[in-house]
């Protein structure tokens, strides 16, 4: 069943954001089979011709396992450099997934704040422009090291939202670790039902969607309503899906009813 007019235009540009939750195992370690599934979609899309940006986390998760840590450290300054260590560990693995594929891979660590100082704008959006004009899949994380807010509340998701504004995507999609906004959180609610689509955030959909329950995750719903504010508000159409079938990726792009979609002001 088609449920919006996402699939009456060809899509130019998405960016599809991935969660920590989806990409590691429960040891900690890096789930590999998942990333070469997310590089596998993400390229055949390029194949297709739609310039696509990937959004990641897992830097601090990559990180507690590359050094040998028992648990998710508590201060920022080991979060931080957690992150260092592990965002080298992350697009390593990225840059060989991508390649099996023929696809080149870029990196760019951003601060969600860059919208707010025209220089950094300028040169950020020259950035994306002129990788997109190679034909490179650029791989966007936070800055960990200077964006301590962000490491702190940690949320990839407004992040997402930010980046699709600045590449003027048509489309984002949030791969979590569920398959997307139900009317009460699952996890404490077997009733939960999900919500298909969003035409509006209203204050009752902001007051369902609460915090994260996994170790490595850290935004839960509530920052993928503040991500979808953004979107929306900028005029790109955003949805959330599970992130364990990338493949869903394509019904998404195919206007198929998966996960939650939340519709932009002109799509309602
Ligand atoms: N209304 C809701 N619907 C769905 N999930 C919810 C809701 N409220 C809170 N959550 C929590 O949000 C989690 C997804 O966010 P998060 O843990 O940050 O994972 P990810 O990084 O994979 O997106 C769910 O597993 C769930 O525990
Ligand atoms: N930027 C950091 C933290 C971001 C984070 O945890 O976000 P998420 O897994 O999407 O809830 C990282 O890469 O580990």
């Amino acid at each position: 069943m088609k449920i919006n007019n996402i699939s009456d235009k060809r899509h130019k540009r998405i960016v599809v954001k991935v969660g920590s939750s989806t990409l590691t195992h429960d040891t900690g370690k890096l789930n590999l089979r998942m990333m070469d599934k997310i590089a596998m979609v993400l390229s055949d899309i390029k194949n297709e011709g739609t310039d696509v940006v990937l959004v990641t986390s897992a830097a601090v998760a990559a990180g507690v396992s590359k050094l040998g840590l028992k648990e998710r450290p508590k201060t920022t300054k080991e979060k931080q450099a957690a992150a260092s260590v592990g965002q080298c560990e992350l697009m390593f693995a990225y840059d060989k997934v991508f390649s099996q594929y023929n696809q080149t891979v870029s990196q760019l660590l951003l601060t969600r704040d860059i919208t707010e100082n025209p220089l950094l704008k300028e040169n950020v959006t020259n950035t994306f422009e002129t990788l997109f004009t190679y034909n490179v899949i650029p791989i966007v994380n936070e800055n960990d090291s200077v964006a301590i807010e962000e490491l702190v509340y940690g949320d990839n998701d407004t992040l997402s939202a930010v980046t699709a504004k600045i590449v003027c995507a048509d489309l984002l999609i949030i791969l979590s670790d569920i398959d997307g906004l139900y009317d009460s959180n699952p996890q404490n609610n077997p009733d939960a039902k999900l919500i298909p689509v969003v035409r509006e955030i209203t204050e009752e959909i902001e007051s369902v969607a609460g915090g994260s329950q996994s170790l490595v995750g850290t935004g839960g719903m509530a920052t993928k309503i503040a991500a979808a504010k953004i979107a929306v508000a900028s005029g790109i159409d955003m949805a959330i899906v599970n992130g364990k079938s990338p493949e869903l990726i394509y019904d998404v792009l195919d206007g198929k009813a998966v996960g939650t979609l939340f519709l932009k002001k002109e799509s309602k």
